[in-house]
């Protein structure tokens, strides 16, 4: 679904030229749940911002749905990104003016699909992440859990190949985190989603089907969830001490 080969991005700031990632090669498949963890600097977003096209990077190859993004156009680039993308932000990025239902619509309308098809999808993933009953409400007047699954249900209203989340659970109590994350759960469980996660939480990341670690700018470890929840967390937190510093690799 997702496949990025060799990928490989630097930052210029006059004649200096900082490498951010090498050679990163990663895969994650149809209705998979992948999250990306690392140390501060290690590339997270900068991978993230490659993937989404938003930023251009040096060589490598990324495919989307077996597309090579980088053959792209503008124009087909933007098509991507509102058609076969999903994207979560850490304040999920409502449109204050518009309704949830408009909300949930807004990819949909900006691709210009039928009226009659778009609303018949929102009501569906409405009803599937339990938010009939405030669609035509305003952002400002729905609480924080409702906003979330808001954007859960936006982000697939194109039917993605992938959600791409930054950071969906930074500044949330663990509470909201829970509802951002059993939404995503939702998506992959019912609507077949594959979703691509940049976290720095162990505990939203230790429901993932696998976590790939990045340490500057390579990818440093990946981990599958073999068995409890419990047991990938602290597998998770030791693998993130190890890099922090905190105590020896060979410990
Ligand atoms: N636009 C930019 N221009 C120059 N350097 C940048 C730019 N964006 C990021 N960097 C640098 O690239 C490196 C990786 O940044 P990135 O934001 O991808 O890391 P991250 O792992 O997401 O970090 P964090 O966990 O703190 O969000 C950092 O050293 C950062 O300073």
């Amino acid at each position: 679904m997702l496949q990025v080969e060799n990928l490989n991005k630097s930052y210029k700031n006059g004649f200096n030229i900082y490498p951010v990632l090498t050679d990163v090669s990663l895969k994650v498949n149809q209705g998979e749940f992948v999250a990306v963890m690392g140390p501060s600097g290690s590339g997270k977003t900068t991978l993230l911002n490659c993937i989404s096209c938003f930023i251009p990077y040096d060589s490598g190859t990324i495919r989307l749905g077996g597309r090579v993004i980088s053959d792209l156009s503008e124009k087909g680039l933007s098509k991507v990104r509102n058609e076969k993308l999903g994207f979560i932000f850490q304040d999920f990025m409502l449109l204050d003016g518009l309704t949830v239902k408009e909300n949930v619509c807004l990819p949909q309308i900006i691709a210009k699909k039928p009226i009659v098809e778009m609303e018949e999808k929102a009501s569906m993933l409405c009803s599937l992440f339990g938010i009939s009953q405030i669609m035509e409400k305003y952002p400002a007047e729905i609480s924080g859990g409702e906003k979330q699954r808001t954007a859960v249900a936006r982000s697939l209203m194109n039917d993605p190949y992938v959600i791409l989340a930054d950071e969906p659970t930074g500044n949330l109590d663990s509470k909201s985190c829970k509802a951002v994350i059993d939404a995503f759960l939702q998506a992959k469980n019912q609507a077949g989603a594959t979703i691509f996660m940049v976290t720095h939480d162990s505990y939203a990341a230790s429901f993932c089907d696998r976590v790939i670690v990045l340490k500057d700018g390579c990818i440093h470890q990946e981990l599958t969830r073999a068995s409890t929840r419990r047991a990938f967390m602290d597998e998770l937190l030791n693998t993130l001490r190890i890099l922090g510093g905190d105590i020896d690799d060979n410990e």
